[in-house]
């Protein structure tokens, strides 16, 4: 298990709009109560967000989408202190390994799981979840892979998030619900503060 995402039953995943959007949404996580974030690289300038999102006090930052192993060199430069990718390939689990990030491989089959803990990973993010067949298809392979940790993410809300979280194997879910676009594009940092302080009381009550 990855500790420093010990704790948290939620991993924000934000595709940036933009780097200067970084600074402010990072802070509006950290002060909504979520400091975590997982900074995708699917935008040409991501690895820019990424770096001005390590600068923001108190938050965790992570990048997501990360597909080769060279684009694991730069996350770890840009300030990554964990990575997660979609798929997993023997280049990336070298990588993440030669590098000492903690990683998070993405799995959707039996197969998949399997190769990831072989390649030494017993965390793993079920990807697409609701896509793969959501909570059902997870209780299916948690029943069967006991001694691993799950973090569904794909397609997640927060009423869903309850039911992915309620199987003892999933440690968190990730998902970009808490952060809404509409308040992003307003630049109204205190009603995405909001909305992950609505997410956080949301994962607080269940337990
Ligand atoms: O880019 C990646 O590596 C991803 O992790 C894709 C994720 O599924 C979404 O970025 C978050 O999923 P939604 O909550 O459905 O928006």
């Amino acid at each position: 298990m990855i500790t420093m995402l010990e704790g948290f039953r939620t991993i924000p995943v934000c595709t940036l709009r933009s780097p200067a959007e970084a600074r402010p949404l990072g802070e509006a996580l950290v002060a909504g109560g979520l400091p975590v974030v997982e900074v995708t690289l699917r935008t040409p300038d991501a690895l820019a967000g990424l770096a001005e999102m390590c600068k923001v006090p108190g938050l965790t930052v992570g990048a997501g989408t990360v597909r080769t192993a060279q684009q694991m060199h730069e996350v770890l430069e840009a300030g990554a202190a964990f990575a997660v990718s979609p798929a997993l390939t023997a280049s990336l689990a070298d990588a993440a390994h030669a590098l000492g990030l903690p990683f998070i491989p993405g799995v959707a089959t039996p197969t998949e799981i399997q190769t990831a803990v072989d390649a030494g990973f017993d965390t793993v993010k079920f990807f697409p979840a609701e896509a793969s067949g959501g909570v059902r298809a997870l209780k299916a392979l948690t029943d069967v892979f006991v001694d691993v940790r799950f973090m569904p993410t794909g397609g997640i809300t927060q009423d869903s998030a309850r039911d992915y979280r309620a199987l003892d194997q999933v440690f968190a879910v990730g998902g970009s619900w808490m952060l809404p676009l509409a308040a992003r594009e307003a630049e109204d940092w205190e009603a995405v503060r909001l909305a992950v302080a609505a997410c956080v009381a949301s994962a607080e009550a269940e337990r």
